[in-house]
């Protein structure tokens, strides 16, 4: 499929109103082509043949085409970009659906700048081709036609002699597409690496202040803005190359006019008003020449936007969001049968190596293991974010696969690391998993996460707008905030992934308290680097490096002083030291 094909694809739901307007157009030339054939009557009868009685009955005809070639030409263009919007409303609506399938793979590879810039500029420049661009061509087509028909019929002669430049003309124009085609696809690659630039610029605005590298991000900056003009120019470079001949061309065109039909009249073969009528015709030949550079750019245009729209419609996530065969509600028993895992961009480097566990429903299990042993990756996998490369993934006795992913993920509720609320209020941001709930429901979760009492001491309280553009919270607020959001879906597997990290021990051992209760029917992973976060744990998972190497609860990995006892050492050193010696038992 073309790109033509593709956007007739949106557009043909609006099929009838493609036609009206196709059909206004064709009739509106007809007004277009007889305001100059009045003019060539009004000389040649008026003043030639002395005929003052058709004056004002030319003069009203004229005045009457004008009216009704602006009036329609208004409503096919409206038609047009009536159609451009639609097309560009469902583009858009297709291409957000398609975000919200697309996997933590994609995003892993793609930037946030590049995926906007699919959303605003490439959209516009398709909005653009169907609303203005394709009603130009039709113009520029039918007047160019018609008026070589009319002109035809008035002299053939001195049509064929201006005919005889439109090949020369033809020549240029294919030159001039060939040519723009790769600057247009650079400039939209230039304007996507401009934008995630600025974009990670502002998210990151905090350690650029700290780090007081605004000189390098200007500098930085400075460097894709030059290639993004850069670009610009080399575009208007093949314009310039180009258009003037064009432009050259289509004034040669006046020439011809004036020389044949100058010659003509003289000779007594064509009249002054069908001269007249002629040169008002010029102005149908011209505009198609000279339009035909800067249509063809914005057809490169729409076809560069295409290219990267084409491409983000077509990726196919890796994990489909299909509806599967089970539909019943998970009891939480979740098992890793020899679980490897490797990330798509690095298949040789294994994350996961040979993972096997077992977990009942109710039971707590405890992950701890140094920064970058696969934590994180483990618990992705249960909420198939990714699949395992090999193993198995069993969720309730079946694998996670069998499992419609969005039942899956609607059952498990995760607590990730990377915090994120939305711009929202903290009782929608709470109720974001699971919507309707009441704000006794919502306190109860807020009250269980330890947030509900500062919480009540914001401005407005639940109703405090937070996030990008609301007010500002600490890091253990944003966890607890984003605690309550997991605990208020009432999930049958909850995953906490370092989720009281920013928290003092106080507060944590009172949420732990607190979630005890909450979770005894519930399969519950705490991922922690506090030994105090997983001793109560049913059992613990130690890893290193991705692979389990240890497996018990915290009296039996204290006892077999491995890895886990050695952590739990320092900890425990660490904690003694703070308490002045106090001994803390196992
Ligand atoms: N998207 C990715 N592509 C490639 N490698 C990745 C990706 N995400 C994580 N990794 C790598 O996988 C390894 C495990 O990462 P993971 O986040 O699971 O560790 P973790 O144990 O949770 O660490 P931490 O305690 O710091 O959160 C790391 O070496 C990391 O570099």
């Amino acid at each position: 499929m073309n790109n033509y094909q593709w956007i007739w694809s949106y557009v043909k739901k609006n099929k009838k109103k493609v036609i009206t307007a196709t059909l206004i157009l064709l009739a509106n030339s007809f007004f277009v082509v007889i305001i100059p054939i009045l003019s060539g009557r009004l000389i040649d009868e008026v003043i030639e043949n002395n005929q003052v009685q058709l004056l004002v009955p030319i003069l009203l005809a004229m005045v009457g085409a004008t009216l009704i070639r602006t009036v329609t030409r208004y409503i096919y263009q409206l038609l047009y970009e009536k159609v451009g919007q639609d097309a560009q409303f469902d583009i858009r609506q297709d291409m957000y659906k398609k975000l919200q399938e697309l996997d933590f793979d994609f995003f892993n590879h793609n930037r946030v700048g590049d995926i906007m810039a699919r959303m605003t500029g490439d959209m516009d420049a398709i909005r653009h081709f169907v609303s203005w661009v394709c009603y130009n061509i039709a113009e520029c087509v039918v007047w160019f036609v018609v008026a070589i028909i009319v002109m035809m019929n008035i002299d053939w002669k001195l049509t064929l002699g201006l005919v005889a430049v439109t090949p020369i003309i033809f020549i240029f124009t294919q030159k001039m597409s060939r040519a723009a085609h790769p600057v247009f696809l650079e400039i939209r690659e230039s304007f996507s690496r401009l934008n995630s630039m600025v974009e990670e610029n502002i998210s990151g605005n905090r350690v650029v202040k700290a780090f007081s590298r605004e000189e390098y991000e200007i500098e930085k900056f400075n460097h894709f803005n030059n290639d993004y003009q850069k670009r610009n120019l080399d575009s208007a470079n093949v314009s310039k190359k180009y258009l003037p001949w064009l432009d050259g061309f289509a004034g040669m065109l006046a020439v011809i006019t004036l020389l044949l039909g100058g010659l003509f009249v003289i000779q007594g073969s064509m009249t002054i008003g069908d001269l007249v009528a002629f040169n008002g015709f010029m102005w149908l030949l011209n505009m198609p020449m000279r339009m035909s550079g800067w249509l063809i750019n914005d057809v490169q245009r729409f076809n560069a936007s295409c290219v990267k729209i084409r491409n983000l419609l077509k990726t196919e996530p890796q994990i489909r969001v299909e509806e599967r065969k089970q539909t019943k509600k998970i009891s939480g028993y979740v098992t890793f049968k020899n679980v490897s895992f490797a990330f798509s961009d690095d298949p040789e480097t294994q994350i996961l190596k040979n993972v096997s566990f077992a977990v009942r429903p109710g039971q707590t299990v405890g992950i701890l293991g140094e920064t970058g042993s696969g934590k994180s990756t483990l618990v992705n996998l249960i909420a198939r974010f990714y699949d395992p490369t090999e193993g198995e993934v069993l969720i309730d006795h079946v694998n996670a696969k069998e499992w419609p992913v969005r039942k899956l993920r609607n059952q498990i509720s995760m607590v990730m690391q990377d915090i994120f609320l939305f711009s929202n209020t903290i009782e929608e941001n709470i109720s974001f998993g699971k919507p309707f709930l009441n704000i006794e429901q919502i306190q109860r979760v807020a009250a269980i996460a330890d947030a509900h009492n500062f919480i009540v001491r914001m401005p407005e309280g639940y109703n405090t707008i937070v996030g990008e553009r609301g007010v500002g919270l600490s890091g253990g607020q944003k966890q607890r905030i984003s605690l309550a959001r997991a605990l208020a879906k009432d999930p049958s597997i909850l995953i906490l992934d370092d989720t009281t990290s920013a928290v003092d021990m106080e507060t944590e051992s009172k949420i732990q308290k607190e979630l005890n209760q909450l979770t005894e029917d519930k399969t519950t992973f705490i991922i922690a680097h506090r030994i105090s976060s997983v001793r109560d744990a049913d059992f613990i998972l130690v890893l290193d490096k991705g692979e389990v190497k240890e497996q018990g609860t915290h009296m039996e990995l204290v006892a077999k002083k491995g890895l886990y006892y050695d952590v739990y050492k320092r900890q425990l050193g660490l904690v003694e030291q703070e308490e002045g010696g106090a001994t803390i038992g196992p």
